[in-house]
């Protein structure tokens, strides 16, 4: 028997490919998925109905799926309100999911309204027709045992249940009311609102027609699976509904260009050589293959290495100190909580890494919008030639993804079993603006600046510190066998001989007194002295939660990332040319250099993902403590989204106090959200039924905070994996060989803006914050850093923590002297701060203004700092 063939409707929600997964799997069926608003079906088309029929006579049923909005508005339903009303020689059997149910609610003559509050991530018992024989005809419930279901919705349909006595109510619950005899109500759920229980409407079937529907989540990581019972019961009357009624189909595939599949699935209809983000396989860039200069860079390169031991005392930056003096870029991956954690099982953090002489590595750089991207590199041994960059057009269908995709490929390197996380390769940051480009949110108004929102360097040289084992590799990538020894045996031996390896104390002393000379002689103390730090308005942040909420009660959000930017501007240290002097932190003094704010955050606020990179014309500091997505050459993707945030204080200083804080419903409901949009995100590319949920909602302790985090695994598709599809077609083969090629960048393309930036359903809640939050950029805030090595594996954290500045945002001020009156003309910089949280129906204005304050707290903090 061939495999049932679904159409899902998808109206932009973050859930959307957890529900094509649940369909494939559990009813091994072919999924495709159309947009509510394909350009090739638009309703004010002339032939439009006979189009939608003979698509939908191509399935053997339709799914019409959740999303933001409402269904009144046809904006936000798209597609979806006119599989309802079709002939009834045209109809197909569907199954609405919460948009999707209450659209079918709408098209019944119910009426939508806003809950009192909104339940988003919230599980409740679901009370539906078991038992009701008189129903079996087409009772998608009748012999499900009882499950717990988890809820997203503001909306509720009301179809007169407020009017029903309470002692008639057992009675009247699965009746149509007289008002509305087509819904036949399946489902309840009742919620204790204080003074009255609201009755919600669950699920529900058409009287006469094929449709169901439910308003709960079937495919929530929280719903338990004996629900899923639903959907194969749905299914069977679907298909006994196309049998009794002699429905004819269509076996031919669709032509329509909207229709896309997850990866993995059988092939018919799905885009040929086209992957997750629009490229097009068969369009390579020229650049890559070309024997240009920087496009040979790094080719055919072998991996080198030596291991030392790391003296107890020596830190990340002192290493760096030793090596890096006089250099302009740096890129330091510092897992400063490390040695605190290096007694027991937590390895969080366990490696930093340090890319050593970035000056001279090539950089890759993308700005959005823009239709190529530049490759760049210095040449320090003939400085009077310049800087070398070359510019790399995109054609059409090309993206920034797919070159760097290319030219990693291009410089695979193999790792042995104990190899260390990172041999050499890409390194580098990417704003949160890119992450909006890639989900189709444009909204930013005409930009004032040329920076990039990409910048990774390819890094060959670099040392990998593990903290575990106390030892420290330094590593290159390097055109011959042996061509690295020379240089990691100098490196080796410069650690060796430098005063502050062999003798910790001793050393301190020295490394103040021989770096002091690094810092610029002429600037006097005063000047650094007045800061300008303008903080956001707590009244105005208030306000803000509120407009958020609002959102949320109309059924726009479920959740959303509320944040804002702290701006610190003061007397400019370096210009954009100069290079970064490593100067120690002075006692008593606050830090100046951007070396020494970044040595007074790690030790302020120690964190698994902390970094120092200044590369593309911005410094970031940065002391995240969330994972954003790491995975392995062969892979497994890993993704640990962090939601729920507690202050330590002396009232809450341990975990289990914290634990008690954090698992409440709120908090647990905020982070369940994000890790179903994070299922989604890796659906999307590693497929149906790869993707599972290892740790849900585990208290964390950091620095300063203590955080609830998740962990979601996927399972990139696997070269070998078996496709039950048998058809084998040369189309189907050049597929396949299209997903193979499918790594953990393909992961990273789909995934930005990280969800836990920016809250569900992705695309909506960017729109909405990007309105709330004054269109301004967040930039390197809320972006992503971290690598992806020549071994094909990666790791990525979110920016957050962190203080950025950018070198072209300097300019002159004239500043008059207190001692004399006279005024003088400086220079001065602008660091930022982004700080914020998630905010739901739940939150409380107050509560999510102290939350940014006390996530602001830590990188502000080292402006008045005295070491
Ligand atoms: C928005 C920030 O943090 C994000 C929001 C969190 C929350 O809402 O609990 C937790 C971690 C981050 O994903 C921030 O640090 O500025
Ligand atoms: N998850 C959904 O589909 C939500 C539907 C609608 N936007 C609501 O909030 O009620």
């Amino acid at each position: 028997m061939s495999k049932p063939k679904i159409l899902f409707i998808d109206a932009y929600d973050s859930f959307s490919n957890n529900i094509v997964s649940l369909l494939t799997t559990t009813l091994q069926a072919d999924v495709d998925i159309l947009p509510i608003d394909p350009p090739e079906l638009q309703p004010q088309a002339p032939n439009f109905t006979q189009k939608l029929t003979s698509l939908l006579r191509r399935y053997d049923a339709v799914v019409c799926g959740p999303g933001p909005g409402s269904p009144d508005l046809p904006h936000d339903v798209g597609l979806m309100r006119y599989v309802w009303d079709l002939e009834p020689a045209h109809l197909a059997p569907v199954l609405g999911i919460c948009l999707g149910f209450q659209s079918l609610v709408v098209s019944c003559g119910g009426i939508i309204k806003k809950l009192k509050t909104g339940l988003h991530g919230m599980i409740r018992e679901i009370d539906h027709a078991a038992e009701q024989p008189y129903l079996n005809e087409g009772n998608i419930f009748y012999g499900v045992p009882p499950f717990k279901a988890t809820l997203y919705h503001s909306l509720y349909a009301d179809i007169g249940q407020e009017s029903i006595p309470a002692n008639d109510w057992t009675a009247s619950k699965w009746c149509s009311p007289a008002h509305l005899p087509d819904i036949v109500p399946l489902a309840w759920v009742y919620e204790n609102r204080g003074d009255y229980i609201e009755r919600i409407l669950m699920g529900m079937k058409h009287k006469t027609r094929p449709f169901w529907a439910l308003q709960y989540h079937p495919e929530s990581i929280c719903t338990e699976p004996t629900g899923h019972q639903v959907i194969k019961n749905w299914f069977s009357e679907a298909v006994r509904w196309n049998r009794e009624n002699r429905r004819p189909t269509d076996p031919s595939p669709t032509s329509l260009s909207s229709i896309s599949r997850l990866p993995k699935s059988s092939t018919h209809g799905a885009k040929s050589g086209l992957d997750c983000n629009g490229h097009n396989a068969s369009n390579h860039f020229p650049w890559v293959n070309s024997n240009s200069q920087l496009a040979s860079f790094g080719l055919n390169h072998h991996y080198g290495s030596r291991t030392i031991k790391l003296p107890i005392h020596i830190e990340v930056p002192d290493i760096v100190e030793i090596l890096q003096g006089n250099r302009q870029d740096f890129i330091i991956l510092d897992s400063a909580s490390a040695k605190a954690n290096r007694i027991g099982a937590d390895v969080r953090g366990r490696y930093s890494i340090i890319a050593l002489d970035v000056d001279e590595t090539l950089k890759l750089e993308y700005r959005t919008g823009d239709k190529y991207a530049t490759a760049r590199c210095s040449r320090p041994q003939k400085p009077s030639l310049g800087d070398v960059s070359e510019m790399i057009h995109f054609s059409p269908g090309q993206t920034i993804w797919q070159l760097l995709a290319e030219f990693w490929t291009k410089r695979r390197v193999t790792s042995s079993e104990d190899s260390a996380p990172f041999l050499g390769g890409f390194m580098g940051f990417t704003t949160y603006e890119l992450g909006l480009e890639g989900i189709g949110v444009t909204a930013h108004q005409e930009r004032q600046h040329n920076r990039p929102d990409l910048c990774f360097a390819w890094v060959t040289k670099s040392i990998v510190i593990d903290h575990t084992k106390g030892t420290l590799r330094i590593q290159q990538l390097s055109p011959g066998e042996s061509e690295g020894n020379g240089w990691t045996d100098f490196i080796i031996e410069k650690l060796l001989t430098s005063p502050i390896w062999s003798d910790g104390l001793r050393a301190d002393f020295n490394k103040r007194t021989q770096l002091n000379q690094l810092t610029p002689p002429s600037t006097p103390d005063s000047i650094f002295a007045k800061a300008q730090i303008q903080v956001p308005d707590a009244d105005e942040y208030e306000s803000k939660v509120r407009q958020c909420q609002d959102f949320i009660a109309s059924g726009d959000s479920y959740e959303l990332c509320l944040t804002d930017q702290t701006h610190i501007t003061r007397s400019s240290i370096l210009s954009a040319t100069e290079s970064c002097p490593l100067t120690p932190l002075e006692p008593g003094k606050p830090p100046q250099t951007p070396w020494q704010l970044y040595r007074s955050l790690r030790s302020r606020q120690p964190a698994p993902f902390g970094s120092f990179i200044r590369l593309g014309g911005a410094t970031l500091i940065s002391s995240s403590p969330e994972r954003f997505l790491e995975f392995s050459a062969d892979g497994l993707c890993s993704m640990r989204p962090m939601k729920g945030t507690v202050r330590k204080s002396s009232a809450v200083s341990t975990l289990a106090q914290a634990e008690a804080i954090l698992h409440v419903p709120k908090e647990e409901a905020e982070n369940l959200m994000i890790v179903d949009l994070v299922r989604h995100d890796l659906h999307g590319v590693c497929g149906p039924g790869r993707v599972d949920v290892p740790k849900l909602n585990i208290v964390e302790e950091y620095a300063s905070v203590f955080q609830m985090i998740s962990v979601v695994e996927g399972r990139l598709p696997a070269n070998d994996d078996d496709n039950d599809d048998k058809i084998s077609t040369k189309k189907k083969k050049e597929e396949e060989e299209e997903e193979k090629r499918k790594t953990g960048l393909d992961v990273l393309a789909a995934s930005l803006p990280p969800g836990s930036m920016t809250g569900s359903p992705k695309k909506r809640s960017c729109e909405i914050l990007h309105e709330i939050e004054g269109g301004r950029e967040r930039s390197l805030y809320s972006g992503v850093v971290g690598y992806m090595d020549a071994a094909g594996r990666g790791d990525w954290s979110v920016t957050i923590r962190s203080l950025f500045r950018w070198d072209d945002e300097t300019r002159k001020t004239t500043t008059t002297a207190a001692n004399n009156g006279q005024g003088h003309e400086q220079e001065v910089e602008v660091w930022h701060i982004g700080a914020g949280g998630a905010v739901t129906a739940l939150s409380t204005a107050e509560g999510e203004r102290d939350e940014m304050f006390t996530k602001l707290k830590g990188p502000l903090g080292v402006f008045d700092d005295e070491a």
